[in-house]
């Protein structure tokens, strides 16, 4: 669906100082998939989006989406290729001086649709996100919520098969944020719609991503299945959005931990994955091998709609090897934290 090589843009014109926005992004999105781009503030990750639409030009690099090269189309092929391309924002960005379902048969009379079409294109539009009876209605008699379905909406009118989300949930309280993540994980279920988001909230990408690249100053530093990211992060700024994400204090952890009077080695992290998590495997460890345990931290929770867990224990007794033999052969990931 979408190919990045080696893509790199700057800003400045020779006087101020010179930003490297993006500094060499290579990376490939598959047909259908959800696809999130982290990071913090001023990584690069609203550029990097406004790439895929080329709504920023890139300096240098090669850019395919949905099997077109992008860089070489002229404008009104652009055009074309933009309506494939739906695009959606933190603040919504709807007119707010037209209604509803005008805000969402907008991007219909730029296409030139038959106008007899437009109005039963957006009642179905408006009926997929939620908002059938609310189509006379202004932006301001919308709550957040409400404003960015009208944007899915409107983003989806001319059928795209790649959908771009800048930031669409930091404006919303928790709980509307993972209505409107439920309801763009339908999207991408049931219209095969290919997903790119950018988000700094590791807890976003957890909940509907299948991939995820974590940016940092331009640059790509971890990429790979959100579950592969999230469960064993690689890279010092992907640790500390996963531990943002968990709400932990490493530091603090740390000493609690150096409290705990245990042998090197004994202790350990085990992460479980899939219907596995909610075996009762640890009590029969335990057994087999004759160790004791006490657990310091855990926690159940899904990466989209896989099953986790995650347990950290300080051993004493038994036969500690053969315990981790027993874990790794029912498929539990043993670490060994000190
Ligand atoms: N139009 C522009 N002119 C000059 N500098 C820019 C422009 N757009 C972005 N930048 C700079 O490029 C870098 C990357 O910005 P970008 O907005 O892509 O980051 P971001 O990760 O999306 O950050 P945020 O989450 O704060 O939006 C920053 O240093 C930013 O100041």
């Amino acid at each position: 669906m979408i190919e990045l090589q080696d893509i790199h843009k700057h800003f400045g014109n020779g006087e101020g100082p010179r930003i490297k926005a993006l500094d060499g992004i290579s990376l490939g999105v598959k047909a259908g998939e959800v696809f999130g781009i982290i990071g913090h503030s001023g990584a690069g990750k609203s550029t990097l989006l406004r790439v895929l639409n080329l709504l920023e030009r890139p300096d240098s690099g090669s850019l395919r989406v949905a099997g077109q090269d992008l860089l070489s189309l002229d404008d009104a092929q652009l055009r074309g290729a933009r309506q494939r391309i739906g695009m959606i924002f933190q603040h919504f960005n709807l007119l707010g001086s037209r209604t509803v379902a005008e805000n969402v048969a907008w991007p219909l009379r730029i296409a030139r649709w038959p106008a007899a079409q437009i109005a039963p294109r957006v009642a179905e539009l408006l009926a997929r996100v939620g908002l059938a009876e609310q189509g006379h209605k202004y932006p301001a008699q919308l709550s957040g919520g409400q404003k960015q379905r009208v944007g899915i909406a409107r983003a989806l009118a001319t059928g795209p098969e790649l959908l771009l989300c800048d930031e669409a949930t930091s404006a919303l309280d928790p709980q509307t944020t993972r209505a409107i993540l439920d309801l763009l994980a339908q999207l991408n279920r049931e219209l095969g719609l290919a997903i790119v988001l950018i988000t700094h909230e590791m807890d976003v990408v957890r909940r509907i991503c299948d991939r995820v690249a974590v940016l940092e100053a331009g640059r790509v530093v971890e990429t790979g299945p959100v579950a592969e990211v999230f469960l064993h992060p690689q890279h010092a700024v992907t640790r500390r959005f996963v531990q943002e994400a968990e709400n932990i204090d490493e530091n603090e952890q740390h000493e609690d931990y150096a409290q705990i009077h245990i042998r090197p080695g004994h202790l350990l992290r085990l992460t479980f994955q899939g219907e596995r998590t909610y075996e009762p495997l640890l009590g029969e460890v335990a057994r087999r091998s004759g160790i004791d345990f006490g657990i310091l931290h855990g926690r159940i929770d899904r990466i989209k709609s896989t099953p986790y867990g995650q347990l950290t224990i300080a051993v004493t007794g038994g036969d500690l090897a053969g315990a981790q033999a027993l874990l790794a052969e029912r498929g539990v990931r043993v670490e060994v934290l000190r």
